[in-house]
């Protein structure tokens, strides 16, 4: 049995830089997006604006909300040469792999020139992401070649149409709107760190995002609310739910959608998720998963002291909106873009290469053997 060095090890615990954009887990208020706590924006604005607040620095006024929604609508459309490449990828791949490829090839097409146009790249991405995934989602699993241009003025009822191939319930798109608000910013997750290190080498913002893109799929972090879907799916009932989850942690299996790395006692964008989700599990009328999902967090608390993380409700909140599972990291990714952007704008505005040591621990210096020794 190897002893795993807990103590400093993914570099817990010590500051790597400054951020003016959130602060997470601060005692008084757990999350806030430039000094504003989430639990306000996630009642009283919308993703937009929430967008708009981390991209632009405050908060936008009726008429930059206009005019900035109406940007955003018209830059969802995607060149031909991608909606080829897109059309080319297998129903088999996973979604996060198409994203990190739409990405990525947008970057080709439409290059950042120079950093002038750092914003204007951040909002086509914004508007394009929600195309890009539902464009390959739609081609490759139902055969349609959609058009991704819709009139919808949000972002998240956008997401949806472009999905069901019809404008949401306005229930759906709030909670779409809500989950968009939640997952956008997040200070030094390992997602956004991927994205300040490959801006700190003065990269480009497309390699920036489709770095951490990569970083955002795995299921430690965003790939767990899949992950967490996946195992709340079979559950027939609470009692299943306290079997299961008793028996994984008796094998000392890692139970997805629990634990975080700053937070101690709480998410606070879980209270809120899982608010959504009992009111989707009473206008769906079929409650299991969500009865389920409550099952699991009072066992985990009462077992081990974790906590649900933003991940664990949202499961079954897109679930209950007919999202397909392997599409809720993705719709992490159209969020998260905010923050990703906003943080290599901030990394460029005051950069230093980020490169920090490592503590060798491998053999001592020799000499190159010749190789019929060896
Ligand atoms: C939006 C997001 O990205 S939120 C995070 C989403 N990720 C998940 O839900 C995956 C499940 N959770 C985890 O793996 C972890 O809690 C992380 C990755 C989120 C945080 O990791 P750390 O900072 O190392 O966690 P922390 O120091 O609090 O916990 C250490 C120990 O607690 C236990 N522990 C923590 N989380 C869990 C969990 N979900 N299930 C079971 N045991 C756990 C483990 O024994 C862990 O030791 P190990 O790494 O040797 O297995
Ligand atoms: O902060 C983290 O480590 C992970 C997380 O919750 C997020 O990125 O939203």
């Amino acid at each position: 049995m190897t002893d795993k060095k807990l103590s400093g090890a993914g570099l817990r615990g010590q500051s790597a830089g400054e951020t003016a954009l959130s602060t997470v887990g601060k005692s008084g208020s757990g999350l806030t997006y430039r000094g504003y706590d989430v639990k306000d924006l996630a009642e009283h604005v919308s993703f937009e604006e929430v967008a708009y607040l981390i991209l632009y620095g405050e908060l936008p006024n009726v008429a930059q909300l206009a005019a900035y929604r109406k940007k955003l609508k018209g830059l969802r459309g995607l060149p031909q040469a991608l909606k080829e490449v897109l059309e080319r990828i297998p129903a088999s791949s996973h979604p996060m792999d198409v994203m990190r490829t739409g990405c990525s090839m947008l970057g080709n097409l439409e290059p950042e020139k120079d950093f002038s146009e750092q914003q204007d790249v951040a909002d086509r991405l914004l508007g394009a992401f929600p195309s890009i995934i539902c464009y390959w989602y739609r081609f490759s699993h139902d055969g349609v070649r959609i058009e991704t241009e819709t009139d919808d003025e949000q972002i998240g009822a956008h997401f949806l149409h472009l999905l069901h191939g019809k404008k949401p319930a306005p229930l759906h798109a709030r909670v779409m709107d809500v989950s968009l608000i939640l997952y956008a910013e997040h200070e030094f997750n390992a997602s956004t760190f991927t994205a300040r290190v490959c801006a700190s080498t003065l990269s480009d913002m497309f390699s920036c995002i489709t770095g951490a893109i990569g970083s955002l799929r795995g299921p430690l972090h965003g790939g767990a609310n899949e992950a967490a879907m996946e195992l709340i799916q079979n559950m027939r009932d609470e009692e299943d739910a306290r079997a299961t989850l008793l028996g994984k942690l008796e094998r000392k299996e890692k139970i997805m959608g629990f634990g975080h790395a700053i937070y101690r006692e709480s998410d606070p964008r879980n209270a809120i998720i899982k608010g959504w989700s009992e009111k989707l599990s009473k206008e769906v009328g079929d409650e299991r998963l969500y009865k389920v999902s409550v099952a699991c967090e009072e066992l985990m608390w009462q077992e081990k002291k974790l906590f649900c993380n933003a991940d664990f409700f949202h499961a079954s909140a897109y679930h209950y909106m007919g999202i397909p599972t392997k599409l809720f990291t993705p719709i992490f990714v159209c969020s998260r873009l905010t923050g990703w952007a906003a943080h290599v704008m901030e990394q460029r505005s005051n950069n230093r290469i980020i490169r920090p040591s490592a503590d060798y621990v491998g053999v001592a210096p020799r000499e190159v053997p010749p190789i019929e020794q060896r």
